[in-house]
């Protein structure tokens, strides 16, 4: 493997955020001379970020960790664009609250992650409506538009792919690589940013940025992309089969965080410690090595490190107890999400998409089918069930033996 001279470039190789780069040795050199501010762009598409995305956050830990300086940029402009990367449709236009109130609880996730301040190494957050906002259109393009080519931002597979697949893409997203070449060149202005990272499908972004950087101002500017992360079976990280594991509490509750993670596959345990938890990379070694049930005290160790850096460890321990519980006392734990159930009661398949189970009723009647839903320890057949309670009464309804819910008398 590659080594390093600088802390930076050394830990997040061996930790395995390594992707693309665009100038290794200079930026290695770069960070053993200085303390280099760099950046990571977040679209504030939705309430939460998820998995996916904290393998972005957690770099940013990683560059503070090593003695340099994090910068979270928040999209309250670029979110107005929408990012085309890596999709076929236009995204549905937000309105300017719902990206306030995104904004908002996005940044409660980077509160526990990085510390923020004014020291020089500390972490600071900035929204790019704040200078993209107020800009000119004349002004844009004179500044900016000069310095892109048509045909070059033709060759960029953001756009390229929708035109091979002869899929509309709107004026309105064309600029959004434009948008961002601007965020970049204003953080390096401004705040003296060096680098910018992102997943690998934002490199054709950043280099836009760094190509900027050095057209207008004559500096060098570094990009660094991670994988982007699958699971070993093969599916993007961050999308399960019901849904995306989101890092905020109010789209997924605690237990079912630490969950996700006291479910990884064996094969991914050793990636998943690295990148997401603290531990030293002996540790990490021991617990990988781990064969047949043991690597489960390798899966609860990174579920609990993991929900203890992003929920708290109150969640954690909780979180611990309820699994603890559910599965060896045959009790049921505080933390199981809840239904509550109306008094002409709810049918079974409405229930498990309702806890966001499964993702239609059609899903549920498939999972009724197949045997795997049950009521107190009791199979369901019926689709059609309608569970009925009285008041004062719970029960617990499983699909397969991870997920569990309580219903409640609503
Ligand atoms: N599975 C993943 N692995 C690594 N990085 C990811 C993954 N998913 C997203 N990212 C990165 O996280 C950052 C924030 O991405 P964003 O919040 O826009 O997520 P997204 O899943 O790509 O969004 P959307 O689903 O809305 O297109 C980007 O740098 C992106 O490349
Ligand atoms: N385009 C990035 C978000 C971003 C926005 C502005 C930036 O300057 C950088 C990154 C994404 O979709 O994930």
């Amino acid at each position: 493997m590659t080594t390093y001279d600088s802390d930076l470039l050394q830990v997040l190789n061996e930790r395995g955020y390594v992707h693309q780069l665009t100038d290794a040795e200079g930026l290695d050199a770069l960070a053993v001379r200085q303390t280099v501010p760099g950046y990571i762009g977040f679209d504030a598409t939705a309430p939460s970020l998820h998995v996916g995305s904290l393998v972005q956050i957690m770099m940013l830990r990683r560059l503070q960790q090593t003695g340099h300086k994090p910068i979270v940029l928040m999209g309250g402009a670029t979110t107005r664009i929408g990012d085309p990367t890596g999709r076929d449709e236009s995204r549905k236009m937000l309105s300017e609250d719902t990206i306030a109130e995104n904004i908002a609880s996005i940044r409660t996730v980077f509160e526990r992650v990085l510390t923020f301040g004014d020291g020089p190494t500390d972490a600071v957050m900035v929204d790019n409506y704040d200078w993209l906002g107020s800009i000119g259109y004349i002004e844009m393009l004179r500044e900016v538009g000069t310095h892109f080519t048509i045909n070059r931002m033709l060759s960029f597979d953001s756009v390229k792919l929708r035109l091979d697949r002869e899929q509309p893409m709107t004026f309105l997203e064309f600029n959004y690589m434009i948008l961002q070449g601007y965020d970049f060149r204003h953080l390096a202005q401004t705040m003296g940013a060096r680098l910018q990272m992102g997943g690998s499908d934002q490199w054709g972004n950043i280099v836009n940025g760094l190509e900027l950087g050095r057209r207008m101002d004559g500096v060098e500017l570094f990009g660094l992309t991670t994988p982007l992360l699958t699971t070993a079976d093969g599916g993007k990280m961050g999308k399960t089969a019901s849904g995306a594991v989101w890092l905020n509490e109010a789209q997924l509750p605690s237990y079912d965080f630490w969950q996700f993670w006291r479910n990884t596959d064996d094969r991914d345990v050793g990636k998943f410690l690295k990148l997401f938890t603290d531990l030293p990379l002996d540790e990490i070694a021991r617990l990988e090595a781990l064969e047949g049930s043991d690597i489960n005290e390798a899966k609860i160790v990174l579920a609990d490190e993991v929900t203890k850096l992003v929920r708290g460890e109150d969640a954690a321990v909780s979180a611990r107890a309820t699994a603890q519980q559910t599965f060896s006392g045959g009790g049921k734990g505080d933390d199981l999400p809840t239904l509550s159930v109306p008094a002409e009661g709810i049918r079974v398949g409405a229930a498990l998409t309702e806890l966001g189970f499964t993702k239609s009723n059609g899903e549920a009647k498939r999972k009724v089918a197949e045997g795997a839903v049950k009521l107190e320890d009791e199979t369901i057949s019926d689709p059609g069930y309608l569970i009925e309670l009285e008041e004062g009464a719970e029960l617990q309804l499983s699909l397969g033996k991870k997920r569990h819910a309580i219903l409640t008398r609503g």
